[in-house]
């Protein structure tokens, strides 16, 4: 694995954590409503962080929810197929703020199989979306209310996300 970039290191995704901790909050005017969903697998630990901190700054214990999707696509290749969502979701979203919230947005098409996973559960009142790292390339009419970083990268680039509670470390990593 050739690392081209480290484009965030551990206090960089601190500081980007608690900007979209702070922006969830303003733009919601709290968090009364707010419930959190952590797309699997790296947008879990993310959403838990995003609750800790909303936590820290409101003193309001937003739920964190988790989806399951798993996606049979090989990120270097050109293959899009669908992603195939698992039914692993247990909460209740009717008339919440829900935050979508994932470590990476590509393509869209994850995003897109979430929001179709979310409406079967119940009707929130509005979906938003937050993620570390907006890399580029959609493929569908999909963007983020809230970004750490955007990344301008090649198709042929690998964005990694690794955090502690998976990866033993956190950072971002660009690779070939
Ligand atoms: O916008 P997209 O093109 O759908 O790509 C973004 C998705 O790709 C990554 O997941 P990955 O497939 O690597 O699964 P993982 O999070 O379980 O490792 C990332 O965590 C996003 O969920
Ligand atoms: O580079 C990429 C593309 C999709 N998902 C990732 O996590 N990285």
């Amino acid at each position: 694995m050739d690392i081209k970039a480290i484009i965030l290191d551990e206090k960089a995704i601190q500081r980007a954590t608690t900007r979209i901790a702070n922006e969830i909050i303003e733009r919601n005017k709290g968090t009364k409503n707010t419930v959190l969903v952590g797309i699997k697998t790296r947008g879990v630990p993310f959403a838990e962080r995003l609750a800790e901190k909303i936590d820290e700054i409101e003193g309001d214990k937003v739920p964190v929810l988790t989806l399951d999707i798993t996606l049979y696509r090989d990120d270097l290749t050109e293959i899009n197929e669908q992603p195939i969502v698992n039914d692993e979701f247990h909460g209740d979203i009717k008339d919440k703020t829900i935050v979508l919230v994932d470590d990476v947005i590509y393509t869209g098409r994850t995003v897109r199989a979430a929001l179709d996973a979310l409406v079967d559960k119940g009707r929130p009142s509005k979906v938003q979306l937050a993620v570390l790292i907006d890399r580029g390339h959609r493929e569908l009419p999909i963007r983020a209310d809230y970004v750490g970083k955007n990344v301008p990268t090649s198709k042929s680039e690998i964005v990694s996300v690794n955090f502690k509670e998976i990866d033993g470390m956190d950072r971002v990593i660009i690779r070939d």
